[in-house]
């Protein structure tokens, strides 16, 4: 099965998965400098409007923590999308302890430790699964973390990845949580069409990557290596679970 260590990742995933050197794969290098401005995105904002009640459990897939979500009053709609979509899960990628790497998307070549994925599916599809291998059948929000101060929202999240630590653990959030708290106060974004950054890597995702970062504290980057997961050598921390940027294939990047 493929994972992101030397013998099943990333440079081998092509091999049981081809589209991994498709067209429109992701993540990519953001060249802040080739982002055309869209006065279009603007004119129709984003709107994201979710719940404090859609999330139901947190369990670890062996690859991330996944928080998932009842879709139920979480729509995200305008900005580059031409219908409603639906929040499904979220999970983040994450890089070594004290290192500024682990982010998918990098910005002018620079990588955060972490980077979150909020991921939603088309409502003009019947399911999620009906969705995902549609060229418009998925968006992605991306928002990098940045090290500094404790981000209060992040902490009821990050003080559950101690309760699963192996493959396959779950745990329900009993409590209200409101995901909308994980975005940047400033909305500004760069979009673009892609991939899942995971196999089977669809070309399905219409990307969202906030331009700003959110600050989460040291302890709570470190609080993502509570999650265990499948080494060479036995089980060990989970972290460095990023694909690097792929070709952009004249893809441009829009911006707010
Ligand atoms: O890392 S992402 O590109 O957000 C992967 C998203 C993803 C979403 C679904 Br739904 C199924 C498989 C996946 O890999
Ligand atoms: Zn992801």
């Amino acid at each position: 099965a493929w994972g992101y260590d030397q013998q099943h990742g990333p440079s081998k995933w092509h091999e049981h998965f081809p589209i991994a050197k498709g067209q429109r794969q992701s993540p990519i290098d953001i060249v802040t400098g080739s982002a055309k401005v869209d006065q279009a995105l603007s004119d129709k904002p984003l709107k994201i409007s979710y719940s404090n009640n859609c999330c139901q459990s947190v369990t670890n897939t062996g690859h991330s923590f996944q928080v998932v979500v009842d879709g139920a009053g979480t729509e995200i709609s305008g900005g580059p999308l031409d219908s409603t979509y639906k929040l499904v899960q979220y999970h983040a990628h994450w890089g070594p302890l004290g290192e500024n790497v682990g982010s998918e998307h990098t910005v002018d070549g620079v990588s955060y430790p972490a980077e979150l994925h909020l991921v939603h599916w088309n409502q003009k599809y019947k399911d999620v699964t009906e969705a995902v291998d549609k060229p418009d059948g998925l968006a992605v929000i991306g928002v990098f973390f940045s090290r500094g101060k404790e981000h209060a929202g992040f902490k009821p999240i990050s003080d559950l990845f101690s309760k699963v630590p192996r493959k396959g653990d779950k745990v329900d959030i009993n409590f209200n949580y409101d995901p909308a708290c994980l975005l940047p106060a400033q909305r500004n974004y760069w979009t673009y069409l892609g991939s899942l950054t995971t196999p089977p890597l669809f070309e399905s995702v219409t990307w969202i990557v906030m331009k700003d970062p959110v600050e989460v504290s040291s302890e709570q980057l470190a609080a993502l290596r509570n999650l265990l997961w499948e080494t060479p050598s036995g089980e060990g921390q989970m972290f460095n679970n990023y694909r690097p940027p792929q070709p952009l294939h004249g893809r441009v990047v829009r911006s707010t």
